[in-house]
């Protein structure tokens, strides 16, 4: 049975993507929450969506298949059993597993339609819509001030990062940072029971319970055989190893290149600073890089007795050659490498190009020199209005998670 998920490359054509587009959520992020909300300023909304509905015109224009995560969570949850399942985690995992605020929060949500529920449960609930049976010490005492029951979820316009589909399979992110964590109980519920998905012998091939954490944004399919992912502020050693003995035993991939990103915000995800835009070319932050293109590195191969062997190295040319099979890697500076323009576009995503096909990238518009760059070198580039959505510090990689990719040429 041909998998509903395919991916094996970073740049193979685009045929199928999940996105979500912007709503509510936004409009709940005020300044005291910024920085728990991972993000540095707050969209405005009717331009953001305006600009998101550009993004995914412009990916359809290009003939890829839009799917909308709220869309494909609402068909999750068609049985009520399963939408009472469904519930019952989300406000678990929002902090409320029993008591009067958990059950005055299920009646609220219950009371909408099952879409609408999924875009409030997105948007958040604050204290003040909904009223309890009776007056708990929680309610009268614990973070008084705090408006919220459940928290606004206003990264997940950025699906790239609570999964991530690899060959046949997926991983379900087991996420960082608690802003973050409940976005991939969607995944799990639309893999398990989404039709488009369901009982169609999709591998998972790492599950959002094992306490490693690991992010989308970190995970690069760089062929059928080789995964690029960052240890960085979302990803872990630990999940890293885990994921390369479930696919080293379960899959393809026999090679895994963990590449070491410093652990800042600019930089949360190794798809910040590096991407794969062509057979050999990509992207690349220069200030990931020491002098001569150094970075550290560490390769991964499957061993005798279900072992891992690992060796560290630095050069990151020729890791991706000897990888990739390549004779000569393209490596293009965000920026052009300029000591300012380079920083000032890499923090509104200008490394952060989500390939359509091979040397062909969506960017935003705003990141101009870059993008000049990438036309210097050949690349076919779609530029995308950014002037809202990059305040969520992601760009087009972000904000997008692929499903079904063509298989590049051999
Ligand atoms: N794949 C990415 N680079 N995603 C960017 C996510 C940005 C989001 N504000 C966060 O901090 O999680």
């Amino acid at each position: 049975m041909q998998s509903p998920i395919h991916v094996t490359s970073e740049i193979g054509k685009l045929k199928t993507v999940m996105l979500h587009r912007p709503g509510r959520e936004i409009e709940n992020v005020y300044p005291d929450i910024l920085h728990r909300m991972l993000v540095d300023d707050i969209p405005y909304l009717p331009i953001a969506q305006e600009e998101h509905d550009l993004f995914a015109q412009t990916l359809r224009d290009n003939g890829t298949e839009v799917l909308y995560l709220e869309n494909l969570l609402t068909d999750a949850l068609a049985d009520n059993n399963i939408k009472d399942e469904f519930l019952e985690k989300i406000i678990a995992e929002s902090g409320f597993a029993g008591g009067a605020i958990h059950d005055a929060l299920k009646e609220y949500l219950l009371s909408f339609s099952t879409k609408d529920m999924v875009d409030k449960i997105i948007a958040g609930v604050r204290k003040d819509e909904i009223k309890t049976k009776y007056v708990s010490l929680a309610e009268l005492a614990e973070d008084k001030d705090y408006p919220f029951y459940m928290d606004p979820m206003p990264n997940a316009y950025f699906t790239r990062d609570p999964q991530a589909c690899i060959g046949d399979g997926i991983t379900i992110n087991h996420m960082t940072f608690k802003a973050r964590q409940r976005e991939s109980l969607f995944t799990e519920y639309i893999i398990k029971h989404n039709p488009r998905f369901a009982d169609k012998g999709v591998n998972v091939w790492r599950s959002r319970y094992p306490e490693g954490r690991i992010e989308g944004g970190d995970e690069l399919v760089l062929s059928d055989q080789v995964l690029a992912i960052g240890i960085s502020q979302r990803t872990s050693a630990k999940a890293i190893t885990e994921l390369a003995e479930s696919l080293f035993e379960k899959s393809n991939y026999d090679t895994v290149i963990a590449i070491h990103i410093p652990h800042n915000h600019a930089m949360m995800h190794l798809d910040t600073v590096f991407t794969m835009i062509n057979y050999d070319q990509f992207t690349v932050h220069p200030a990931i890089l020491r002098d001569g293109g150094h970075v550290d590195a560490y390769i991964m191969h499957p061993a005798a007795n279900g072992e891992i062997s690992i060796t560290h190295e630095t050069n990151l040319k020729e890791i991706l050659e000897k990888a990739l099979d390549k004779s000569e890697i393209d490596l293009i500076p965000t920026g052009g490498g300029d000591p300012i323009i380079a920083p000032r576009e890499q923090w509104n995503d200008g490394s952060n190009t989500l390939a359509i096909a091979p040397g062909e990238v969506v960017t935003y518009d705003r990141n101009y020199v870059s993008n000049d760059l990438l036309r210097k070198h050949g690349i076919l580039v779609h530029e995308v209005r950014s002037s809202e959505l990059s305040r969520g510090r992601g760009g087009p990689r972000c904000m997008s998670c692929p499903i079904v990719r063509e298989d590049l040429k051999k």
